[in-house]
């Protein structure tokens, strides 16, 4: 155990961490220059299909060092902020952390949020600036910033460059010098920590731990704690660049458990793993259920379609377990799901993966957060859908989330990305130099303000010039609505939005001009409207019109008109009947596209 190292690599995007694992597996000949291009070209799914990203998740490296042998794991954590409980969970398991920054950009926020994260974790952290072959590079300032930040000598800076291997080798020694052994101790029952897990469609779910105490053996049956099941453990082994298996993994150590598990929901990064016949009495500290932040409507575009959706979901969760889904139904868009995602990058991955992956069309509706309803008569009502939210007569207050958010900047963007912040119902809670050209300003925020167009705006204020983080502190009251539309007076549930009252004038309009674009014209008027309760706020109104999509053809050519009308009635196909308004996919997610 005293010859076991446990890290990982903490930086903001793009400071080169892979690039930086990338080496440390060459110089260490954990992966050879054949295997390393050979990995570089493997794509995603197969890389899947064999069970193996060796880089996102942990991989072992032997390390000889003054002659005496060493075992490394290298524990990789997730980049986005979406995913910061399984940065945390991965950090859990480690004793230290390479700081990596960037010497042509200095400190950035997920490097602070990152480090914090690391910090609150008790990690030996190791600073190294990267990327000094550059010509930008500007050393010293970074030492500064550095220093700054976690109080280190100037001594204890690491350079290096990762693209050309320079400090590499003084990066492996600090690892095996500065960063503690694991402790812990070998003959207590079994305590494994959960750090990860990844879906293999052949084998099942394979889970990553790392040992606190005890020991697993193949053929053990192991209880997960928080779920109190038990398993077979099919298969135990350590992680090289492919799964390598073992009869036993000990103390200390990193490794894996096949337990032929299909469902990602019966595991949970955080948990901790025991023995069923001889379990450890405590947990390991820290687990939590992991909660959706935002939530959205998807739909079939075609509502026939519904049962192939449901099975295409029931699949995805397979392997994202941090989806969530119910059923819902609109009177717009038939039935769907109500989905909770960690994120708008999670909304995203996973409509991308539905379309790539699973080949639907689905119409996704308004995302919203999360709101707790108080009812007069002193119920709590969670609110994850506007059409959920009680009638006003019977609410007393709500509550909504708030998060603390972190920016780094250029000191001359400080005004802009203030009235940004404030305009968004920030409160600045603390603004410091880092150095003199870099600032740091917190702020905290209702979340449902940074779910849109928070950070695309907060870059062209700043032109680039910031990095952006956040966490979820608390809930707090506030004076939310729902805003309804109206088409032609019908309501249409799917574009309804919960929304703070002050907003909600100026809201209202840029959604009906918006909507107003979006629809296109029919042989009758329509009236858009948006109102609270019985009261609208704004409205437009579409002239009416027939669109003769064969007035371009003068008489004569009638197979070419048969064919213009039947492209037109595909195009109807993405269209949906709303009381007698059509409208087209990419209204309902008009809200989104709003400027200002
Ligand atoms: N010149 C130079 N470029 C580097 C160095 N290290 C990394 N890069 C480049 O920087 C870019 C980002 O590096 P990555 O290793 O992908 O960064 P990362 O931190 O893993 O990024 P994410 O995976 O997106 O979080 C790549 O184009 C690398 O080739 C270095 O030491 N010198």
């Amino acid at each position: 155990m005293k010859n076991i190292r446990n890290f990982c690599i903490i930086a903001h995007i793009d400071h080169g961490k892979s690039t930086l694992a990338d080496r440390l597996l060459e110089m260490t000949n954990t992966i050879s220059q054949r295997d390393m291009q050979a990995q570089v070209l493997d794509d995603m799914d197969l890389e899947r299909e064999k069970g193996i990203t060796i880089k996102s998740h942990a991989i072992q490296i032997n390390h000889t060092h003054k002659g005496e042998k060493f075992v490394l794991n290298l524990i990789d954590t997730p980049g986005h902020v979406d995913f910061s409980y399984e940065v945390s969970r991965a950090l859990a398991a480690c004793e230290g952390a390479l700081l990596l920054v960037d010497a042509t950009q200095g400190i950035q926020a997920q490097t602070i949020s990152n480090l914090y994260l690391a910090i609150g974790n008790d990690l030996e952290i190791i600073p190294v600036i990267n990327k000094i072959d550059m010509d930008g590079a500007m050393v010293d300032e970074v030492k500064d910033q550095i220093i700054e930040l976690i109080g280190c000598k100037p001594e204890d800076i690491l350079l290096a460059s990762a693209r050309t291997g320079v400090g590499v080798p003084e990066i492996l020694e600090a690892i095996v010098e500065r960063i503690p052994a694991p402790e812990g101790n070998p003959d207590a029952p079994l305590q494994a920590l959960i750090f990860d897990s990844v879906f293999n469609s052949f084998r099942g779910i394979i889970v990553y731990y790392r040992i606190l105490n005890g020991s697993i053996k193949k053929g053990d049956i192991v209880q997960f704690v928080s779920t109190g099941q038990s398993y077979g453990a099919d298969e135990v082994g350590i992680l090289k660049l492919t799964l390598d298996p073992k009869p036993e993994v000990r103390t200390g150590d990193v490794g894996y458990i096949i337990t032929g598990i299909k469902n990602a929901k019966e595991v949970k990064v955080g948990d901790t793993i025991t023995l069923a016949s001889n379990p450890h009495p405590e947990m390991v500290q820290g687990f939590e259920e992991v909660k959706p932040m935002v939530f959205a409507g998807i739909f079939p575009v075609n509502t026939d379609d519904f049962e192939e959706l449901r099975d295409c979901m029931d699949k995805l969760q397979l392997n994202d377990a941090s989806l969530t889904y119910e059923l819902e139904t609109s009177q717009a868009l038939g039935f769907g799901f109500r989905c909770g995602f960690l994120g708008m990058l999670h909304m995203e991955i996973i409509q991308e993966r539905l379309e790539r992956e699973f080949n639907q069309t689905v119409i996704t509706t308004v995302p919203n957060v999360s709101f707790v309803a108080y009812t007069s008569k002193g119920e709590e009502i969670i609110v994850n859908n506007p059409a959920e939210m009680p009638d006003p007569t019977r609410i007393d207050r709500i509550e909504e989330p708030y998060i603390r958010a972190q920016i780094i900047t250029k000191p001359e963007y400080i005004g802009n990305i203030m009235t940004l912040c404030l305009g968004k119902r920030g409160i600045l809670i603390n603004q410091s130099y880092l150095t003199t050209t870099r600032v740091e300003l917190v702020f905290e925020m209702p979340l449902t303000e940074i779910v849109f167009d928070f950070y695309d705006k907060l870059k062209s204020q700043t032109r680039g010039y910031a990095s952006f983080d956040y966490h979820p502190i608390d809930r707090r009251d506030s004076d939310i609505a729902k805003m309804d539309i109206l088409l032609n007076g019908d309501k249409v549930d799917a574009l309804s939005a919960l929304i703070h009252r002050s907003r909600a004038n100026d809201f209202g309009r840029k959604l009906c001009e918006k909507l107003k674009e979006l629809l296109p014209r029919q042989q009758f008027q329509i009236a858009i409207q948006a109102a609270i309760g019985a009261k609208v706020i704004a409205r437009e109104t579409i002239s009416a019109l027939r669109k003769d999509v064969t007035a371009k053809c003068y008489g004569g050519d009638i197979s070419r008109k048969r064919k213009l009308l039947e492209k037109q009635k595909e195009g109807k196909k993405r269209m949906r009947q709303i009381g007698n308004v059509e409208v087209p996919q990419e209204a309902f997610l008009a809200v989104l596209k709003l400027d200002d």
